[in-house]
């Protein structure tokens, strides 16, 4: 099954003609073109659209557990589930999308929690944003860790820097030691890093800047401490199968995260968390 071939994907189109596309499957953002401007998001054409499993590429969202730092499936289960369509609108300057997920029978039997997320999607000119909130709809405290697994497009890797991440401590998961980060730009590619899986605490809502010759995006976000940069580069790639041997050259995800301080709500509470992308 092919994203457009689906009947479960929304289309959003602002009346200055930027463009989303999202898949009900996993409350998944396959694709942001802003006003008069490319495909800012990498989605892998080996993707398997199948019930169960995740989409590789877009915007994948990692709830309630990022990566294996806990007994829950990788990344949780958010992005592998069915969510339903809350409504779709074009207003006078923007296009936006609400998502919803609720516990089930599928999600009480590993998480115990009643819970509603929302996945808001709004496009407008050369932004997008992306917002995901929780509320912990049961009787007792419940925790999470949390990510916006953003893919950004990018021709070549190579040519592609990260600025705004100087003087923060991360966790290198390949090497599976702390660092700090001293210089305030991140060079990628075969220059720079190759098998980049690094997770920045404390980034707060410090703006990124994400470069690729003339083009620059820059990521801000709210309500989430901390930032993960990875690209699996070509040996690790070449063991995914859903992604094509030269696709981590033409990727980097620059993800908005909680994972250092999991998110804890008290019955009744909410959480919101936000990553904004614009393209300048
Ligand atoms: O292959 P998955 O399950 O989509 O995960 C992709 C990557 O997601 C990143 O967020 C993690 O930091 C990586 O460790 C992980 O490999």
């Amino acid at each position: 099954m092919t994203p457009t071939a689906s009947p479960d994907i929304v289309e959003l189109v602002a009346p200055d003609g930027a463009t989303a596309t999202l898949a009900l499957h996993g409350g998944h953002l396959l694709s942001w073109r802003p006003a008069n401007s490319p495909e800012q998001l990498y989605l892998s054409p080996r993707s398997e659209y199948a019930s169960g499993k995740a989409i590789r590429g877009g915007v994948p969202v990692c709830f309630p557990q990022f990566a294996e730092r806990g007994p829950l499936p990788k990344h949780g289960f958010a992005r592998t589930l069915p969510w339903e369509l809350v409504s779709r609108e074009v207003g006078k300057e923007d296009a936006l999308a609400v998502l919803r997920l609720r516990d089930s029978d599928a999600t009480r039997a590993i998480w115990p929690h009643a819970f509603e997320l929302e996945l808001s999607v709004r496009v407008a000119g050369k932004t997008l944003d992306i917002e995901l909130a929780c509320e912990n709809n049961g009787e007792a405290a419940l925790q999470f860790t949390t990510a916006l697994h953003t893919y950004l497009r990018v021709a070549d890797l190579d040519d592609v820097s990260v600025e705004g991440l100087a003087g923060l401590r991360y966790f290198d998961s390949i090497k599976q030691a702390e660092a700090l980060q001293r210089m305030d730009l991140l060079l990628t590619g075969e220059k720079g890093v190759l098998d980049l899986d690094r997770i920045y605490f404390g980034v707060k809502e410090k703006p990124l800047l994400v470069a690729e010759n003339r083009r620059q995006v820059v990521i801000t976000q709210q309500g989430f401490d901390d930032a993960v940069i990875w690209n699996p580069g070509p040996e690790r790639c070449a063991k995914l199968a859903d992604m094509p041997p030269q696709g981590w050259s033409e990727m980097l995800c620059v993800e908005a995260a909680n994972i250092g301080r999991p998110i804890e709500l008290q019955p009744g509470d909410s959480w919101v968390g936000r990553q904004s992308l614009a393209l300048l």
